[in-house]
């Protein structure tokens, strides 16, 4: 199978950020006019692509931008759980994904579908696959059955590797001497500095999640650091 690394909705990817626009099962801003809002103003913030989550969010998304849209359908949380199976691939791809994100492990899917499926499933509907690895293996692995990129998305997740503190750079790395279709940095992407270094260890482009879109993480982090700096200057403040 061959990659379709030069397709234009790629290649307009190259050294920019992508933003992804994700609520989670139970949170205030589950909701697709939310997330479509999200995107649209993270575009205008300069957001290269959009990487969304389910088919209703898909929809509400992809009239509303005219940037790469990533596609992908989360089930659950073990196992294969980022697009599984061959069906869930081709609703993203109907529902606007230029590009659909999918687990690019070798561990069994709920369909009993091999991942070569889902690759030819989306290269038929027109469509490319980012294969969301947790290690070089699986790079490999997704690439040999045809993934047109990789991304270091599931670094951490997976049992294959330690959870970085940041990204995880050294994947990223390994990927990049090893494969020869563009590797997207995903996952721990914290801050501006971050997103660079990650350019800079030869990422085609970078995928920045709760920094930019999850507003219960952010606030948490600014009220922590409150919370604490407000105990070390007042001692009586920790008692
Ligand atoms: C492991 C997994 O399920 N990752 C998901 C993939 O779509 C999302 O939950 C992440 O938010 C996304 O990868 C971006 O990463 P971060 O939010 O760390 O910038």
């Amino acid at each position: 199978m061959i990659a379709r690394t030069d397709d234009s909705r790629l290649a307009s990817l190259k050294g920019r950020l992508v933003v992804s626009c994700q609520a989670y099962p139970g949170e205030p801003m589950r909701s697709p006019t939310i997330m479509a809002a999200v995107a649209q103003a993270v575009v205008e913030g300069g957001a290269q692509g959009i990487r969304a989550q389910g088919i209703e969010d898909l929809k509400a998304i992809r009239p509303l931008v005219d940037v790469c849209l990533i596609g992908l359908v989360k089930r659950g949380s073990d196992g294969v759980f980022i697009t599984p199976t061959v069906a869930d691939a081709l609703d993203c791809v109907t529902a606007g994904a230029d590009i659909v994100a999918v687990d690019g492990t070798r561990r069994d899917r709920p369909d009993g579908q091999p991942l070569a499926a889902t690759i030819a499933a989306v290269h038929a509907a027109d469509a490319l696959v980012m294969a969301d690895c947790g290690s070089l293996d699986d790079a490999l692995y997704s690439i040999s059955v045809g993934a047109d990129c990789v991304g270091t998305t599931l670094a951490g997740y997976t049992g294959a590797r330690p959870v970085s503190r940041g990204p995880d750079l050294e994947l990223l790395a390994e990927l990049v001497a090893h494969v020869s279709v563009p590797v997207i940095a995903e996952g721990r992407v914290r801050n501006p500095d971050d997103a660079l270094a990650c350019l800079n260890a030869g990422a085609y482009a970078v995928v920045v999640g709760t920094a930019i879109t999850h507003p219960t993480r952010i606030a948490r982090t600014f009220a922590d650091q409150l919370a604490h700096g407000a105990r070390r200057s007042d001692p009586e403040g920790s008692r």
